[in-house]
């Protein structure tokens, strides 16, 4: 029907104080980047993660995403962590193939080294679908959300 809700339904009883999590995000589309990750952080914090709890990194391109995760994973051993990039079609000749690739290396990351990795690649055919917009959604809540929730699950 017209009215239905893209997007996910947080869990109900989200709860971050006992929690570490890693936000790796790139400096390539920045005014974006920057949003999600403004988003991501006030949702942790709003979550009751302590600011000192809350590690951010940056990396140049979403290609570094995989890599600097997992190193970063290993070293800072988070309760969970959120890779953070924009690709937009058209400023690359290989949108497809980075975006592939990054998926997948973040894929494997968290599953190698059992610690969640919430996928934050923005893969957009065009800057208005950053959905930047008054009235667009900041992915970046979504991602948050699911950072708590699933370093719960390994935690409980
Ligand atoms: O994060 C991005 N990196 C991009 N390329 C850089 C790439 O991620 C690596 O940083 C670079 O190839 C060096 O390894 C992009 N484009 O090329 O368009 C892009 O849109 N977004």
């Amino acid at each position: 029907n017209k009215d239905f809700v893209k997007g996910v339904i947080p869990s109900s009883d989200l709860n971050g104080e006992n929690l570490k999590v890693l936000i790796v995000h790139t400096r390539w589309n920045s005014e974006i980047v920057n949003e999600l990750v403004k988003g991501a952080v006030e949702t942790l914090l709003s979550n009751k993660v302590k600011p000192d709890n809350i590690l951010l990194h940056s990396v140049p391109g979403a290609y570094e995403l995989p890599f600097a995760t997992k190193k970063l994973c290993k070293l800072l051993k988070p309760d969970s962590a959120i890779s953070i990039g924009v690709l937009i079609k058209g400023s690359t000749m290989h949108f497809e193939y980075i975006s592939e690739a990054v998926s997948h290396g973040l894929m494997n990351v968290g599953l190698e080294l059992e610690i969640p990795v919430i996928f934050g690649l923005l893969t957009l055919l065009n800057e208005q679908q950053a959905g930047m917009t008054p009235d667009g959604h900041n992915h970046g809540i979504d991602w948050g959300q699911a950072a708590i929730e699933m370093a719960q699950i390994t935690a409980s």
